[in-house]
């Protein structure tokens, strides 16, 4: 049996996909696989019995990626399955930073108990007044599931749309629209675009990328939309902006204190994935990817190991996965280890990613310990796993 833990609230569409083989527990220390949302993770301590962690969402930055990488937990997340939704609540989010909606709903309801409310609003009305989306520029910094999806949306929507990411993803060039202009220098996105939307990971090199000196040279009376995460702005920048009136509005999803008090923010409670077809969407892709990677030792969409499919393992073999650093020497040490203990190998995959390593190898007999062991034993193997 399996142990799936959830620490967070996952969808039943999801939950619903374990095969029978396989327990939903509350109890963490016996789990096998792990689902998550945004839960935080760093201070955690795994129990040996983990063996892969399932992200029901796109950023892992809850997630100790590396230490998981260093133990031999596979981290998966699920590239794509909310990016409609992130989509949808930007564009609500550029006509929210355009029209004084938000104040005039606020207006509204304040003059709620006035009978003559119908004669305020026509003289109210004028200090809510926007200006349109048709035809301004919008700059997009990061083209991935998210960002090539804003980015064609707004074209849609007869923006003149500028696109950065020096890292973009051949599939990601390739879903946007050729109406979209490459942008190879991200100042000059703040420099010429009257709205700007940040879909980067948060990691060491973007976080805080949105100081004092991009908001400087953004256009006066620029919108700026952070649906990534609030660790990619500069708060107090972005509060000095906000108050010169060189950034007019500042659309966060992120309802941290610091920009609670900022005048000019519309602030969200992290909703853009909040839908009940991303969450559903997320949730199947996630228990998907545990699932394979527990029954078959396949990887799909990981982001600390390296994908890997051997399919199925053929019935009467055995199959076995190593975990190793990226270093010279290790194949043909793990080959040895078989090769020594009179066990062929039927077929092997190795592949790599940054400093870890995954070798998946069928053999053609059930894998015995004195290999299992020696395997364990040298320098460099974080986990051997018999999966089959
Ligand atoms: N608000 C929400 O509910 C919500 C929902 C989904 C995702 N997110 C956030 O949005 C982020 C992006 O999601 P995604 O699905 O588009 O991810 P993705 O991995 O498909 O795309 C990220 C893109 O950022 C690019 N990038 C990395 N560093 C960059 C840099 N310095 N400058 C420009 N581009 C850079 C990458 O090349 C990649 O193309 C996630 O990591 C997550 O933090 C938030
Ligand atoms: O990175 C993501 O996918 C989003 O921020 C969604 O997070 P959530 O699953 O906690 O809503």
């Amino acid at each position: 049996m399996h142990y799936i833990h959830c620490l967070n609230n996952i969808s039943k569409y999801g939950t619903d996909l374990l095969p029978e083989s396989y327990e939903l527990t509350d109890e963490f220390d016996k789990a096998t696989g792990i689902l998550v949302r945004s839960a935080a993770m760093h201070d955690m301590e795994f129990p040996e019995s983990l063996l892969a962690i399932g992200r029901a969402g796109a950023g892992v930055n809850n997630i100790p990626i590396d230490r998981c990488a260093e133990e031999g937990i596979v981290v998966f997340n699920t590239p794509g399955a909310n990016a409609n939704a992130v989509k949808e609540i930007v564009l609500c989010a550029l006509l929210l930073g355009s029209r004084g909606i938000v104040d005039g709903i606020e207006w509204c309801r304040e003059n709620a108990d006035d009978e003559n409310i119908a004669k305020a609003a026509e003289k109210a009305k004028k200090a809510f007044a926007g200006r349109e989306i048709l035809g301004k520029k919008l700059g997009v910094i990061g083209l991935g599931a998210i960002g090539a999806e804003v980015a064609n949306a707004a074209i849609d929507l007869g923006m003149d749309v500028y696109g950065y990411d020096p890292y973009v993803s051949v599939g990601a060039a390739w879903r946007m629209s050729s109406a979209a202009h490459h942008v190879t220098n991200i100042d000059d996105i703040f420099r010429e675009c009257d709205y700007i939307t940040i879909h980067v990971p948060a990691m060491e090199s973007t976080i805080g990328m949105i100081d004092s000196h991009a908001c400087s040279l953004m256009k006066d009376g620029a919108v700026f939309l952070n649906f990534s995460r609030d660790t990619l702005v500069d708060n107090a920048a972005m509060a000095e902006a906000l108050e010169s009136g060189k950034v007019h509005a500042y659309i966060t999803d992120f309802a941290v204190p610091e920009v609670m008090g900022m005048e000019g923010a519309i602030v969200l409670p992290h909703l853009g994935a909040s839908t009940a077809e991303a969450e559903d969407n997320c949730a199947m892709m996630a228990v998907r990817e545990l699932v394979d990677y527990i029954d078959n030792g396949n990887i799909k969409n990981s982001v600390n190991y390296p994908a890997c499919d051997m399919g199925v393992c053929p019935e009467g073999a055995s199959r076995v996965a190593v975990f190793h650093d990226n270093i010279p020497n290790m194949v043909s040490q793990i080959t040895t280890a078989f090769g020594e203990g009179g066990v062929n190998i039927d077929n092997l995959t190795n592949k790599s990613k940054g400093d870890h390593a995954y070798t998946l190898l069928d053999l053609s007999q059930a894998a015995p310990d004195e290999a299992i062991g020696k395997l364990r034993g040298i320098e460099g193997i974080r986990r051997v796993r018999v999966v089959k």
